[in-house]
């Protein structure tokens, strides 16, 4: 394969007429400009030949394809590469040169058909997979649309409904549902795909099989009148669920084109607004994100030194606490043994009784039988000593943050956990430095930080410190890959990355209350720019006991940029302490909805006093756009420090860890990408303007205010800056 090609086709005749074409482009096929000329030149050989009689479509090495090769988006956006004419691909070869052919074609499917990939099969006459197959159109949440004819050919094999719910949710089927719905023709093993799908062409060309075009099928179609009430429902509820992305709505209108003015009117409005997609900015925030999120387990200096993770077999947990149970339902799910040990047999049968309350909750809802809780369940054991410990290859510390239990816990474990064994806390906010202060075994002590509940989020923290090998920081990747979770590698300090974003994102929502914002419209403009929820709702659902306890580390470690407000120990003092006491920030009923106090203001009013701060009348009045900035401009600045400090290696790391840790908006990018979009320079003069009139909180680091000096963008590499990793 010549170097600057991405990817290649290669056909084989047989002697039975069957043309095999494979389509090759490590590690998913997916299918580059160059893989789709190959394909075109393949076909016009095919057609031309007189020794072929049909054509059979696969994908080398166990995988279909993975669908359209994504960074094809990104030369198109950066305008390194020039797209082909709109329709090109999709009109041109795939539907005119491949679907209309006089000489069929088959879709031998093995693993993955993705996006382009199923819309490739779509348009053959036939499909045929193994068991295993996985069968979608993900596009959506990329932010662009199926682009290759899946909003025309995808309705009208499987019906308008079905196809609606796999396009909105971007979920794949599987070969058997696939077959039951009508997408797959023959579901057949692994070793005889090629034979079926040779001899199913060859049927066709005899007509023993029928000879489908997909996109001139209507059997599966609606009428009119009801398709149309099936859309307007589709678009109410796209518009409810992701009311800040168009592309969903775009993708609507290419699905109703098709049923309303036929087929070939539905593949033209497709290419034109696929092509008009890809501008968006939520399309660039997406595929961004793409990238990023794959990009985290690369770690320069540490991954790309040829380590070998070794061998995980067996985990301890200490405590069996939320955090402590979480990561125990998330390990023993990965078929990783572990001992939970805790303090004493109530607490043991407490953790033990939470790690089964998890995995029962998969069991009602129907994602596990009971066969496999059984024996998942049968991977936990409990412990109240260490005695176990002398065979543990990891142990993940998960107990209260208390800096002198967790020295005492990280010098007992020094004595009982063999020599090799990692031994790693979550912490979330201690210097890991100081816990492993009593022990001499600096080089395998490293942070494992989940985020509550450690079984559902997807985000782990691997914290590391000067000291910690690059061998352990590989094996906890390793761990994190197999309990499927986005890994994060940053280094050691309060707060780390997320917690570090966190800070400044609550105390900037306290600071606009205490000087006349209204906390609930402040909630309403958060939510509106896409975060689950607004700073207030959110510190009421994690408790006020956890957000005292981390404002007072910030506290300490970081007093000069710190706003201290009293809203929340003064309500606390009250016994209102969050959704769980039914009183914070909001009224909470038994069904747990929010409701707004207007006893709230009584708190507010008294914080004020005691902070000596005076309402001022341009924050009770901010605009949403400016209650985004003066909430989100500070954690931009926390973000810069971190990524200055070399706490994290990319600023892709911060977008990651802001989406999977703080909730933010996947489709802006991650909180550096989104500050880019923006500009060094606006968020630099806005800071610098507050700090003036606010104080030291707004005040821009100096990492920033280089970049606004030279109008460089905040995710440039950071060159010169010393690394503390
Ligand atoms: C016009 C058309 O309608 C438009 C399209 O087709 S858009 C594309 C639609 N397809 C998709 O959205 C699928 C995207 N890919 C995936 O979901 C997953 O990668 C997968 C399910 C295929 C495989 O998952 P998994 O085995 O966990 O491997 P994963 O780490 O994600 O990917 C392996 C590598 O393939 C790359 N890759 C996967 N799909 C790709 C694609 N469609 N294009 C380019 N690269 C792709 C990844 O970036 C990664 O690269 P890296 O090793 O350098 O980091």
């Amino acid at each position: 394969m010549d170097s600057r090609t991405k990817g290649k086709t290669v056909m084989e005749v047989g002697g039975d007429g069957v043309a095999v074409i494979t389509l090759i482009n490590p590690p998913v096929n997916s299918l580059s400009f160059d893989v789709l000329y190959n394909l075109k030149s393949n076909y016009e050989e095919a057609l031309s030949r007189n020794d072929v009689k049909a054509i059979v479509i696969t994908g080398a090495k166990g995988k279909f394809s993975g669908g359209f090769d994504i960074s094809g988006f990104g030369e198109i956006q950066k305008g390194t590469r020039k797209e082909p004419k709109v329709g090109y691909i999709s009109i041109d070869i795939i539907t005119d040169l491949l679907e209309a052919a006089r000489k069929p074609s088959v879709a031998a499917i093995d693993g993955l058909a993705l996006g382009g990939g199923l819309e490739l099969s779509m348009a053959c006459h036939a499909r045929i997979s193994t068991p295993g197959a996985q069968l979608g159109l993900p596009e959506l949440q990329l932010g662009v649309i199926p682009g290759f004819g899946g909003t025309q050919r995808l309705p009208r094999l499987v019906g308008l409904t079905k196809a609606l719910e796999m396009i909105l949710t971007s979920k794949p089927v599987r070969a058997e549902e696939g077959h039951s719905l009508g997408l797959i023709d023959a579901v057949v093993p692994s070793a005889e795909l090629l034979t079926t799908a040779r001899r199913w062409a060859l049927d066709i060309v005899e007509r023993r099989k029928p000879w489908i075009s997909s996109l001139l099928k209507t059997d599966k179609l609606p009428p009119l009148g009801e398709a149309r009430e099936i859309l307007k429902f589709a678009r109410g509820q796209t518009r409810k669920q992701a009311p800040n992305m168009k592309h969903p709505l775009m993708c609507l209108d290419a699905l109703e084109m098709g049923i309303v003015s036929g087929p070939r009117a539905g593949l033209e409005k497709e290419a034109e607004v696929g092509s008009q997609v890809i501008s968006l900015d939520t399309t660039k925030g997406l595929i961004h994100v793409f990238f990023s999120q794959r990009g985290t387990a690369k770690v320069p200096g540490v991954t790309d030194g040829g380590l070998v993770p070794r061998k995980i077999k067996k985990v301890a947990i200490i405590g069996g606490g939320l955090m402590g149970s979480g990561i125990a339902t998330a390990l023993i799910l990965s078929n990783y043994p572990v001992i939970l040990k805790e303090v004493n047999e109530k607490f043991l049968e407490a953790g033990i009784g939470r790690v089964k309350a998890n995995l029962q909750s998969r069991v009602r809802k129907g994602s596990m039988s009971k066969e496999k809780f059984e024996k998942t369940m049968s991977l936990l054991k409990g412990s109240l000593d260490y005695e176990s410990f002398r065979d543990v290859d990891m142990v993940i510390e998960a107990v209260i943050e208390n800096i002198s239990l967790k020295q005492q816990i990280f010098a007992d474990l020094e004595k009982y956990c063999p020599q090799h064994c990692i031994l790693a806390s979550n912490t979330s906010t201690i210097d890991l430095n100081k816990i492993g202060e009593r022990t001499k075994s600096q080089d395998r002590i490293v942070g494992a930080h989940f985020f509550s509940p450690a079984h559902v989020m997807p985000l782990l923290e691997i914290v590391r410190t000067n000291h910690t090998s690059a061998q352990v920081i590989v094996d906890l990747l390793d761990v994190g890959k197999k309990i499927k979770k986005t890994p994060v590698v940053v280094g050691n300090c309060t707060g780390f990355a997320v917690n570090r974003m966190f800070f400044p994102y609550t105390q900037a929502a306290m600071f606009l209350v205490e000087r006349g914002a209204d906390p609930y419209l402040i909630d309403m403009a958060i939510s509106k720019f896409g975060m689950p929820m607004g700073p207030f709702r959110l510190c009421d659902l994690v408790g006020f006991g956890v957000a005292i306890a981390t404002a007072t580390q910030f506290i300490e470690n970081f007093p000069e940029r710190t706003y201290k407000s009293m809203i929340i120990p003064l309500m606390q003092e009250d016994k209102r302490a969050g959704e769980a006491t039914r009183k914070g920030f909001y009224l909470y009923d038994d069904k747990r909805k929010a409701k707004p106090d207007p006893e709230l203001k009584k708190y507010i009013e008294k914080a004020r006093s005691i902070s000596g701060g005076n309402v001022d009348p341009k924050l009770v009045k901010l605009s949403e756009k400016e209650i985004i900035e003066m909430t989100f401009f500070p954690v931009v600045n926390e973000a810069c420090r971190v990524f200055a400090e070399g706490i994290a290696v990319k600023a892709a790391d911060l977008d990651i860890a802001a989406i999977m840790g703080m909730g933010f908006p996947p489709y802006r990018g991650g909180i550096m990408f989104w500050a880019d979009s923006m500009g060094s320079k606006y968020i630099y003069s806005r800071l610098d303007e507050w700090s003036k009139t606010y104080g030291d909180f707004f005040k821009p680091c100096a990492f920033l205010a280089e970049r606004a000096s030279k109008g460089a963008p905040l995710s440039a590499p950071v060159e010169q800056a010393r690394s503390r990793l």
